[in-house]
């Protein structure tokens, strides 16, 4: 998918919510359970009740790949379930030496189909640049994370005192373009939203981090929001598990509805 038809997407719906598609056996409502595929149903019925709201889902691999060989195949069930008008972030956190990264590119784009991988920038541009090469596929690397741990690292400053997320989002900017790079900035640093979109004007930013761990999605738009919106917020737990009851999926609904209308109301005034 290119920029611009992410952007048609967004003005479209009014809406820049990305759903997290995180499903956990432990925590899906228990009829599901009898089902030959309880992870797809799931997710199926989650996709159908909030497509109308969402422009973007990010299936976190973790969810899939610990289900074995199975939930790989669900994986690419859900993948092509996904109306091919919403953007597909495959939440994967991949990056390695090249001919290896190029190999886990092929993985998500080829024999899947998703329009973005979320890379780790730790090993630099030959682990990043190979999955910059696929025609209208996206990386969407690591700068400014939501959690905790974020702080052992990302925040260390260098001797002109510019922190170690700074130094990811200048240099990446050599390895890729607004058309074919986003950043994961985490809602729970709203204070540095900002810091971080005068540093790449133009690039989407991916936004963890509302919802569950309490980031403020007023905040993220206030400092994050660009003339072409410039951002996906995502949300998951508090979408997708909004009941664990047998109206889970209306419930879910609900939840990104009451996002959507948020965003549409900071779309009208920030852009
Ligand atoms: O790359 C991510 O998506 C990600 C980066 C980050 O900094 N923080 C973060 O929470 N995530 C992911 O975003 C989702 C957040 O889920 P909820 O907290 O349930 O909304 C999970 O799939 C996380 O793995």
């Amino acid at each position: 998918m290119t920029r611009a038809e992410l952007f048609a997407q967004i003005q479209k719906k009014s809406s820049f919510l990305c759903v997290g598609l995180d499903p956990d056996l432990a925590k899906i409502p228990a009829r599901l359970r009898s089902e030959p595929d309880p992870i797809f149903s799931f997710c199926k019925a989650i996709i159908e009740e909030t497509a109308d709201y969402a422009v973007a889902y990010k299936p976190n691999i973790a969810f899939f790949e610990a289900l074995g060989s199975k939930g790989w195949e669900t994986l690419q069930k859900v993948q092509e379930l996904i109306p091919r008008d919403i953007f597909t972030i495959a939440d994967a956190k991949r990056g390695d030496i090249g001919n290896t990264s190029k190999l886990y590119a092929k993985a998500f784009f080829e024999q899947m189909d998703f329009d973005s991988v979320t890379v780790a920038p730790y090993m630099g541009e030959d682990s990043v640049s190979p999955f910059l090469e696929f025609a209208d596929k996206w990386v969407v690397l690591l700068a400014l994370t939501s959690n905790a741990g974020s702080l052992d690292f990302q925040l260390i400053k260098d001797e002109t005192g510019r922190p170690l997320y700074q130094s990811v989002l200048e240099k990446s900017q050599e390895w890729g373009t607004p058309e074919n790079l986003m950043y994961v900035v985490g809602a729970t640093r709203g204070e540095l939203i900002g810091e971080v979109r005068k540093v790449v004007p133009d690039n989407f930013f991916l936004v963890p981090g509302v919802g569950a761990q309490g980031g403020s999605l007023a905040d993220v738009a206030k400092y994050g929001m660009n003339s072409h919106c410039g951002l996906l917020v995502n949300s998951s737990r508090g979408i997708i598990y909004a009941s664990q009851g047998k109206d889970f999926a209306v419930a879910a609904r609900s939840e990104a509805a009451k996002l959507q209308a948020e965003m549409a109301g900071l779309l009208a005034r920030y852009l």
